[in-house]
């Protein structure tokens, strides 16, 4: 085909032999998750592909030369064609601009029954397909699905509901920018009720805005507002002029089981004002914070006692999830468990809760092992635990454990910095010995957006961490002695990742 690009011939000829060799069982068993019994309601009738290229005839005499007989080369710029001895065909689009790889599989409904077509769309979705656009062709309608297999459904006659459920309202793409855009007024307006407190006013039940303006010092009008907006976004219930908590709200009160006011305060504050440097980051690389404050995170909170313990406070609000960690690790009866970088110890107060017959050393830095030995004492395991004070690119880790520990270490540095921290942990472990690392990885198989929204956190606000895929935590365990074997799944998205030492 001149002027088409490159593999666009092979994209036909494999888009006919599909064809060729395929009907509606052998094509929906390419569709994961599609149940087999769509089968009573779809055929398989072509499959359609987009190329690159100016002229319909060079697809024209492609399509032939592949055993295809075009019956509609009618439109300027789509040809479709059946093939040779099957029934079924494919339509080629000839696009000016570059085209998508391979081809989509088209199934026409032989049901114009509205519930059962209803149906058939909620099942492709519950398969795992994204929707991808659609339009009334005619008097037809196409519904186009993205996924492992691209699919479309073509259905007889116009179906502006069914079209509108695949495809959004018509305002669909303006409004999702705009709820992009003012995101950052969410993350100010919870931030605002986090620092008036208002959460804590609704604990014993519900409140007038009259009320909570007195108690709060604010002006009852704008209050008013305030709390509108943030009922609409499900953080209050309204009742006219009464407020009360919902259960996303009740996580703003000071004294919630893994309380998130502090959060809401860092990131509406601190945080909110370092995001600004992000395209600075971008660009010219450092930390946003730096750009922002002229100083780096730690060295502010050095000097701002009153940020610093609102830091300690929003870490605490994401450390719940700590408690959960030895339920995931295969802990053996007898034996020791170092936690490196281990913080204030409550990961390890969590494991030697979980396992009585164990011993625990938290290794960290000098200024943090009181607080660690305070903390494992007030967990009622202090006997049974040790702190020791040390520095883990240039000390050696103690050696000898059955279990070591890296717990949210790894987004902190670049990959050389971790190299040299596995290293160290690396050589300290016996043969047999296991490597946990508690982190929130980037899933490829499971895409979420907050672990790569924490990783354009840790770019902001860190020096030189991120959050790393799978693979890329697997590389860097494999590159310094170490093999991973197991992936577990804690809440939001955090992970333990289990390794052990090679050979
Ligand atoms: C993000 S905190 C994680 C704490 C704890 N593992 C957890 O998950 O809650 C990072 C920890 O690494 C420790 N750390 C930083 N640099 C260190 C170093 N050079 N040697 C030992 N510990 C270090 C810090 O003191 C801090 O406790």
């Amino acid at each position: 085909m001149p002027g088409t690009v490159t593999g666009a011939r092979r994209a036909l000829a494999d888009a006919v032999r599909f064809v060729r060799g395929a009907g509606t069982a052998e094509a929906l068993a390419r569709v994961p998750g599609a149940p087999a019994g769509l089968a009573r309601h779809l055929e398989f009738t072509h499959a359609a592909l987009a190329v690159t290229g100016d002229d319909v005839r060079d697809v024209v005499d492609a399509l032939a030369g592949l055993g295809g007989a075009v019956h509609d080369p009618g439109e300027a710029h789509v040809v479709r064609g059946r093939v040779e001895g099957c029934p079924r065909g494919v339509e080629v689009a000839v696009l000016p601009g570059p085209a998508a790889d391979g081809h989509r599989l088209v199934f026409t409904a032989t049901t114009d029954d509205d519930v059962l077509l209803r149906g058939v769309h909620a099942t492709l979705l519950d398969a795992g397909l994204r929707p991808d656009g659609g339009d009334h062709d005619g008097d037809a309608t196409s519904l186009r699905f993205r996924g492992p297999t691209d699919v479309e459904l073509r259905l007889p006659g116009r179906r502006p509901a069914l079209l509108t459920r695949h495809t959004g309202p018509p305002d669909r793409p303006q409004r999702a920018m705009l709820d992009l855009m003012t995101g950052a007024w969410r993350t100010r307006a919870v931030a605002a009720v986090a620092e008036l407190g208002v959460a804590d006013l609704l604990v014993d039940g519900p409140r007038t805005t009259a009320d909570l303006a007195a108690r709060t010092g604010a002006l009852e009008s704008r209050l008013h507002r305030l709390l509108a907006f943030l009922a609409a976004l499900g953080v209050f219930h309204r009742d006219g002029d009464r407020w009360s908590l919902t259960d996303v709200g009740a996580m703003l009160r000071r004294d919630a089981e893994g309380s998130q006011r502090d959060l809401a305060r860092i990131y509406g504050g601190l945080f909110y004002h370092s995001f600004t440097g992000l395209e600075h980051t971008v660009r010219a690389g450092g930390s946003a914070f730096e750009h922002v404050y002229g100083v780096r995170p730690f060295e502010h909170f050095a000097a701002n006692p009153a940020d610093a313990r609102l830091f300690e406070g929003a870490m605490a609000a994401g450390t719940s999830f700590l408690d959960l960690v030895p339920r995931l690790l295969d802990l053996p009866e007898r034996g020791t468990v170092v936690d490196v970088g281990g913080g204030d110890g409550r990961l390890l107060g969590a494991v030697l809760g979980a396992g009585p017959g164990l011993r625990g050393i938290v290794f960290d830095r000098p200024h943090v092992v009181a607080a660690g030995r305070r903390v494992l004492d007030e967990l009622g395991c202090g006997d049974r635990a040790e702190v020791v004070a040390g520095d883990f690119f240039h000390d050696p880790v103690p050696a000898g454990a059955d279990l070591y520990l890296l717990s949210r270490i790894m987004h902190d540095w670049a990959d050389e910095r971790c190299a040299v921290i596995l290293r160290n942990v690396r050589a300290a472990m016996p043969r047999g010995a296991v490597l946990a690392l508690v982190e929130r990885p980037i899933r490829e198989d499971r895409p979420s957006p907050l672990p790569l929204a924490f990783n354009v956190h840790m770019m902001v606000n860190t020096v030189e961490g991120g959050e790393r895929t799978t693979e890329q935590h697997r590389d860097l365990l494999a590159a310094n002695g170490l093999t991973l074997e197991d992936v577990r799944d804690l809440p939001l998205d955090m992970a333990v990742l289990v390794a052990r030492a090679t050979g």
